[in-house]
């Protein structure tokens, strides 16, 4: 095992890390209830890249991520977002770096039932008391491919339709960084091929970071780099594997626990 290799191009001459976590530590409950989530779990991602993070139920996958975004509080490291530790930041300072840097897509889309896909795509925005650019958020649906489907409520969308107004709720603000944890977990396959597609676009063409959570070795070939958790660590790196050598990976690592 490989505990302290690089995703793919971390070693590119002037790379500089989207996300870091150093020696991270997360543990839920005391005493003999105690849960250790992350276990002293070390890993950055490169700028522009597109990383997937893998590993067995439980290994600590969505609480990298909801610490590494500033989401949830590490008991013990540090987690950074373009070199910034987040421990440092005050409330407001974290809160404008979670709204203007850092976009998150959730498995079940978490849409509100009552808005519009473009209220959806816009809400955050206005959250943050600034009025989005029509124009922006048009371009935006085109890119997604929502454009006749702005008026739609959720209920009126597919599953796959619904996850591209998350994808595009996270993406008006152009955030560093796009978290996603297992976006296609509901997704049949095309619709799946399509998020994943938009999420490499955003890394290719827009120059974000993308690190996604998920369990499918074929989504997870879609992305630069894999790397396998397990325990809370960081057991191995993949580099732009094909899904049978991710499938493999798993495989020994569920052998080897
Ligand atoms: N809020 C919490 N309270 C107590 N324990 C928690 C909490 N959140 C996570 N855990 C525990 O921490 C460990 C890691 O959970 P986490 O959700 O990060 O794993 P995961 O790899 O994302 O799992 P899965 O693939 O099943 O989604 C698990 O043992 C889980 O039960």
């Amino acid at each position: 095992m490989n505990q302290h290799s690089r995703p793919a191009d971390a070693a590119r001459p002037g790379a500089s890390y989207a996300v870091e976590a150093v020696d991270l530590v997360k543990t839920y409950g005391t005493g003999p209830a105690e849960v250790r989530a992350l276990d002293g779990l070390s890993v950055r991602f490169p700028a522009r890249s597109f990383t997937a993070v893998m590993g067995p139920s439980g290994s600590g996958k969505s609480t990298l991520l909801q610490c590494a975004a500033g989401l949830d509080t590490p008991t013990g490291g540090s987690a950074l977002i373009g070199g910034v530790d987040l421990a440092t930041l005050g409330d407001d300072e974290l809160t404008r770096i979670r709204r203007e840097r850092i976009g998150f897509v959730f498995q079940q889309y978490n849409l509100l039932p009552e808005l519009t896909a473009e209220e959806n795509i816009v809400l955050p925005v206005q959250l943050a008391g600034r009025r989005p650019e029509r124009g922006a958020v048009r371009e935006l649906a085109e890119r997604l491919g929502l454009s006749g489907r702005l008026g739609h409520r959720p209920a009126e969308m597919s599953g796959g339709q619904q996850q591209r107004v998350a994808l595009g709720r996270a993406l008006l603000t152009r955030p560093e960084v796009i978290f996603a944890d297992e976006p296609t977990g509901n997704l049949d396959t095309r619709s799946s091929g399509e998020i994943l597609d938009l999420l490499r676009t955003s890394v290719r063409e827009l120059g974000q970071t993308v690190v996604m959570v998920t369990h499918d070795p074929v989504a997870a070939s879609y992305a630069d780099g894999v790397v396998l958790v397990a325990d809370g660590r960081l057991v191995d790196t993949l580099a732009k594997p094909d899904p049978a050598r991710i499938a493999e990976a798993m495989r020994l690592l569920g052998e080897v626990r």
